[in-house]
């Protein structure tokens, strides 16, 4: 106990940088977390062709976020960016019910990369303000989430055009971090 406050309080007290890669299909509304995050303001995307990089300083930790383009041709590309990776945020569409398990596919190959050993992994149960949209739970079946073994995750409800439920999902990884 003593050492996880120790360095719990270590990334608190530091600037050192903790990384957090933002992935999910195209559309799920990635970007659009991001900048609610940094902004507290709902900006107009484009579909995300790279990646944009933010930083969020959020109870003193410096947050740099990368949210990574999700179209089917980008997804190759997201394993160049997981080197150092503390967080993975996978945000889904929830109303996006015949792309699921397409998710799944993605989310099960990522946490099989040894580069995503030890990060832990949040997942954004996202437009929740839509009429139809699953709820958490049905999100976690349908992702198979209970048969990640050796991983800490959480999935939270939220809706990135209001900002419900964005920092609740933060305060678990804050929460997380001074266990890695
Ligand atoms: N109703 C609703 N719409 C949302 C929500 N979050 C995002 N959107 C909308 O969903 C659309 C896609 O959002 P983006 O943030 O661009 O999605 P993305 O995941 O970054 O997509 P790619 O960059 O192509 O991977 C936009 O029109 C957003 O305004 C939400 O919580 N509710
Ligand atoms: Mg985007």
């Amino acid at each position: 106990m003593g050492i996880v406050l120790a360095k719990l309080w270590r990334k608190l007290t530091s600037k050192e940088e903790v990384k957090i890669v933002l992935v999910g299909l195209d559309n799920a509304g990635k970007t659009t977390v991001l900048y609610k995050l940094l902004l507290d303001e709902v900006v107009v995307t484009t579909p995300t062709i790279g990646s944009n990089v933010e930083e969020i300083i959020y109870k003193n930790i410096h947050f740099l976020m990368w949210d990574l383009g999700g179209q089917d041709s980008l997804r190759a590309t997201w394993k160049t960016y997981y080197i150092k990776t503390k967080a993975v945020i996978m945000v889904i569409d929830s109303t996006d019910k015949d792309r699921i398990h397409i998710s799944r596919t993605e989310l099960h190959t990522m946490m099989e990369d040894e580069n995503l050993k030890s990060a832990v992994l949040l997942v954004f149960a996202n437009k929740q303000d839509m009429k139809g949209a699953l709820t958490a739970a049905q999100i976690s079946e349908a992702l198979n989430l209970t048969s990640l073994r050796d991983r800490q995750w959480h999935i939270q409800a939220c809706c990135a055009l209001t900002g419900d439920g964005l920092f609740e999902g933060l305060d678990w990884i804050v929460s997380q971090i001074g266990n890695t």
